[in-house]
């Protein structure tokens, strides 16, 4: 019997350094999905099998970017309709398209970024902080419509969408939006009906088709989670033609696809 073990990234580093590929772009995976999918628990899964989350920030070799980071500057007009419910924070607009693309093609480049942090109680980003992005191996970009805008689409190296029913997503999203966002059960009932409902059915839902790996049931199916670290293990190799797995007594073993 074999089972996954959790990977150690200083492997991937060494083969990268002894290939003189130090430096080069890192290998960038876009997770979308609907609200409350589970694509920030996969992503911290992701990190988790690759050992990532005991490091300190500037030592990790897998970071994690949410696209909330990039929702745009709201006029003074929209924050009052934002506070009633009355702003749609699920369409393709409330995004800083352009802000994305630089940031994900300074990211590419290997340079280090300023990315801003959200705060979904004023709708606001937050004026005197800001999140720092060191340069990676592994970036992850997470959000609900992060395959939408082709040139940002374009530019993942692998795309994965976690598919989690709707009755799901939105017996998720009422408890954390209630305790995490400040919001009260009416507002997240109406915003959900009126604009996260609707928009996830015109600009997220079809972006499925981008995808080339579907999750479905999001964090709770660890066999595409493994499946997944175990490919992002061998691209950082430069293995392509096996999976490593450990046995039970530890030794390792190699098995062609
Ligand atoms: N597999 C799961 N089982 C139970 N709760 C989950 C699971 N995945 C996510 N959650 C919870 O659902 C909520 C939304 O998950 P999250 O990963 O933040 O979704 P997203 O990033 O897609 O909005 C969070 O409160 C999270 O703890
Ligand atoms: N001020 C805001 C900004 C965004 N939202 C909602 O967040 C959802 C996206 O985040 P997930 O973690 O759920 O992917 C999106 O559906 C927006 O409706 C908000 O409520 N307020």
């Amino acid at each position: 019997m074999y089972f996954i073990q959790n990977i150690d990234m200083s492997d991937a580093i060494k083969f990268r350094k002894m290939n003189g590929i130090e430096g080069k772009a890192p290998f960038l995976i876009g997770v979308a999905g609907g609200t409350a999918s589970g694509k920030s628990t996969v992503c911290k899964r992701i990190m988790e099998k690759l050992g990532q989350v005991d490091m300190d920030q500037t030592q990790r070799q897998v970071v994690c970017i949410s696209q909330d980071s990039f929702y745009r500057e709201l006029t003074a007009a929209e924050i009052v309709k934002a506070g009633q419910g009355l702003f749609n924070f699920d369409h393709p607009n409330a995004f800083d398209e352009g802000l994305m693309e630089r940031t994900l093609n300074d990211i590419l480049a290997g340079k280090k970024c300023e990315v801003p942090v959200y705060d979904f109680k004023n709708h606001t980003t937050r004026k005197d902080e800001t999140m720092t992005i060191y340069p990676a191996d592994v970036v992850l970009f997470e959000g609900i419509l992060v395959f939408f805008f082709p040139q940002i689409r374009n530019l993942f190296h692998m795309k994965l969408f976690v598919d989690t029913d709707s009755d799901t997503r939105l017996a998720r999203r009422v408890p954390r939006d209630i305790i995490e966002r400040g919001r009260d059960l009416e507002q997240v009932l109406n915003q959900y009906m009126n604009f996260v409902k609707p928009a996830f059915e015109e600009f997220c839902s079809p972006t499925k088709k981008f995808a080339d790996v579907i999750i479905p049931r999001g964090a709770d199916n660890t066999v595409a989670i493994d499946l997944i670290v175990h490919h992002i293990w061998d691209i950082l190799h430069g293995n392509s033609n096996g999976v490593r797995m450990v046995s039970e007594n530890g030794s390792a073993t190699k098995i062609s696809r």
